[in-house]
């Protein structure tokens, strides 16, 4: 068995929050150790560039162009990264023995069905940042780590499900187990035994909850579910919102952060809804779309575990309870990390891009056979 080597994830997810960092000890096939983890948040400014950023995206086709707001976006974002990184290596002074990072980058753009997914995020800029805190030889640095499983056919999300995989071997608990990670997006991870695991995005997680409060209430979440848990949902708007063709195709198949956007403006009439309300039926959405997915799944899981930011969210658990039947736990509550295990992933990640292991699957992303991914930064040679 390889050495496990020190691997550092970090990840800007769809909620444009900040950049969330995190360390681990990893062979690339099963997780030798967890190490400490931090988010770098984005200020008000950051978040407005990216938001312009994926709206300048919409329309593009090349997915190296960088029109509008994009080239500023990439380069705040990729900035932000080496603060982010400069901030944990103070807290943590690990630097000399990181042998890997993986770095997502910002999603900007994902249209799989024509072979199209753009992560803004400068790559080669950040291993120089990088070179200038750690001295040589320093770590590699992996990044456009979805860019091979779409071009090979693949809908290059979700990436994370190797890594359940890997962590769901060291739980004993009833299977079979699902895996769903709240963020803006929501995604799956069907585990049941060895079979390879099936996973999907479902719908929305959070991104329409945020995108309604912040519109509402200038405040761009809805902190516990506070909102929601007051609120009444509309079950009416949710069976309209429920006939979106996406709901009826079997995985693998993932999202753009903002496909539902139009749909929820012309279906869930949350203009004539209160904020409670309003907030109730796009929590209930989020249950509903995670339920949705069930039927396409060899059999009813018996567990499932909440991790992202949404898992924060007791109405949302509540509802999924509710909608599902199944026990939910949280990944705290398994001894993984709730905030952190998406930038774990990706520090897992790219343990395996640099041993060449496949990051996905036919059963992940519907890629046409198991598949390597990443671009490799190497480190300076030793001086
Ligand atoms: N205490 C809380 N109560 C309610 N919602 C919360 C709470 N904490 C976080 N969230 C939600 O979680 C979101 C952030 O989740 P997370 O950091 O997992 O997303 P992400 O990684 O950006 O997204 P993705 O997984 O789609 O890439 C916030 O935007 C917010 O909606
Ligand atoms: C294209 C893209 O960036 N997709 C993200 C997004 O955020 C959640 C969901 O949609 C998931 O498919 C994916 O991220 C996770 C980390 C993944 O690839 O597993």
């Amino acid at each position: 068995m390889p050495r496990p080597l020190k691997a550092i994830g970090l990840m800007s997810g769809t909620s444009l929050d900040g950049v969330d960092v995190a360390l681990i000890e990893t062979d690339g096939e099963s997780v030798a150790a967890f190490g400490p983890a931090l988010t770098f948040a984005y200020g008000e400014d950051d978040r407005a560039l990216f938001v312009a950023a994926l709206e300048a995206a919409r329309t593009l086709t090349d997915r190296d162009a960088r029109p509008g707001a994009l080239a500023a976006a990439e380069g705040r974002l990729t900035e932000r990264h080496a603060q982010a990184l400069a901030a944990f290596f103070e807290q943590h002074p690990v630097h000399r023995d990181v042998s890997v990072i993986g770095f997502h980058g910002q999603t900007v753009l994902h249209r799989p069905e024509i072979r199209l997914t753009i992560q803004i995020g400068d790559g080669p800029g950040l291993a120089r940042a990088v070179r200038a805190m750690v001295p040589p030889p320093g770590p590699n640095l992996v990044y456009d780590l979805r860019a091979a499983d779409v071009a090979a056919g693949g809908q290059g999300a979700p990436l994370v499900p190797v890594y359940h995989r890997a962590l769901a071997h060291g739980l004993s608990l009833a299977g079979p187990l699902l895996v769903l990670n709240l963020g803006g997006v929501a995604n799956i991870t069907y585990i049941d035994g060895e079979a390879d695991p099936i996973a999907c995005d479902t719908g929305p997680a959070n991104a329409l909850i945020d995108d309604f409060m912040q519109a509402r209430t200038g405040i761009p979440l809805d902190r516990d579910g506070a909102a929601a848990a007051a609120g009444r949902v509309d079950e009416a708007a949710l069976a309209r919102l429920l006939t979106h063709p996406f709901f009826a195709r079997r995985p693998p198949k993932s999202l753009d952060r903002n496909d539902f956007r139009e749909w929820v403006t012309e279906h869930a009439g949350l203009d004539g809804m209160s904020v409670a309300d309003g907030a109730a039926t796009l929590t209930a959405l989020t249950a509903a779309c995670v339920g949705a997915v069930l039927p396409h799944l060899p059999k009813p899981p018996r567990t499932l575990i909440a991790a992202g930011g949404g898992a924060h969210n007791p109405t949302l658990l509540r509802f999924l309870r509710a909608r599902l039947g199944v026990e939910v736990m949280t990944a705290d509550a398994v001894g993984w990390s709730t905030d952190a295990l998406e930038a774990q992933a990706f520090g897992f990640l790219a343990v395996r891009a640099l041993r060449g292991l496949p990051l996905s699957f036919p059963t992940t992303t519907g890629v046409p056979r198991p598949i390597t991914g990443g671009v490799i930064e190497l480190p300076l040679p030793a001086a």
